[in-house]
């Protein structure tokens, strides 16, 4: 149990390679492995962490990973159909547009106040270390710095400014409520995109949604 997976993806579109036991929890599709159980948990942050939260509360979670499909930032020097690995998570709509949360002067999140040393996380949220390296090991994946943002960037300006701003190399809609759950819940987390499109870039013939899902494919199923 201590090693089994929970994998989360925002849609079934990204997992539809999993071959497994069906059931549902909460509404939401569930898939049933050897290890495993995947969950479909919705476009965006609010869906992401009530999932992740909802089912951690029931079931023991030895350590989770979210994938899917994600932007990468024109400048990252990734390409389209690449996978990468989250070393952090920024949660780019939080607080005031030039300062985040320190700007505001409130932490997001605090964490292991017990020992008298709480550590205090604003906009960026790390991954699990340890699990992210041996992920990295295992599938030959560069690590990244992610972004998350309720609103997708809309044109290449938006989307340079933004990864300029955070010093960002990926753009999604869910991670960084995957990586402050999992902050707040104990639990080992890391994140695995594959690259569909360039961040910013909204016309769908530039996409590359099935080879981006076949990169998924790749890892994903090394893991189980
Ligand atoms: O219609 C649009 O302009 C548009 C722009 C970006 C993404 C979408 C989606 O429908 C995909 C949302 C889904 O996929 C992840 N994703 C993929 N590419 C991006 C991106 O460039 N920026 C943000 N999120 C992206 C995201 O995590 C969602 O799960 C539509």
């Amino acid at each position: 149990m201590a090693n089994s997976w929970l994998f989360l993806s925002p849609t079934r579109f990204e997992a539809a390679f999993l071959k497994g036991r069906k059931f549902d929890f909460h509404g939401r599709a569930g898939l049933r492995g050897e290890g495993w159980v995947w969950l479909e948990c919705g476009i965006g942050k609010a869906n992401t962490a009530m999932t992740l939260a909802a089912f951690a509360q029931r079931r023991k979670v030895g350590r989770a990973l979210l994938f899917g499909i994600a932007g990468a930032y024109a400048e990252s020097g990734l390409q389209i159909g690449e996978a990468v690995l989250a070393e952090r998570e920024i949660q780019a709509d939080l607080g005031i547009r030039d300062g985040g949360m320190k700007g505001m002067g409130f932490p997001t999140l605090v964490v292991g106040g017990s020992e008298g040393s709480p550590l205090h996380f604003h906009n960026r949220f790390p991954l699990d270390k340890a699990l992210t390296a041996e992920l990295k090991a295992t599938l030959d994946l560069p690590v990244r710095s992610f972004l998350s943002r309720d609103l997708v960037s809309e044109n290449p300006t938006e989307a340079r400014e933004l990864s300029r701003k955070w010093e960002a190399d990926v753009e999604n809609m869910e991670g960084a409520a995957f990586a402050q759950a999992c902050l707040w819940l104990g639990l080992p987390g890391a994140e695995l995109r594959a690259v569909s499109n360039v961040a910013g870039v909204r016309d769908k013939a530039q996409w590359r949604v099935r080879q981006a899902v076949e990169a998924l494919e790749a890892a994903v199923l090394k893991l189980t």
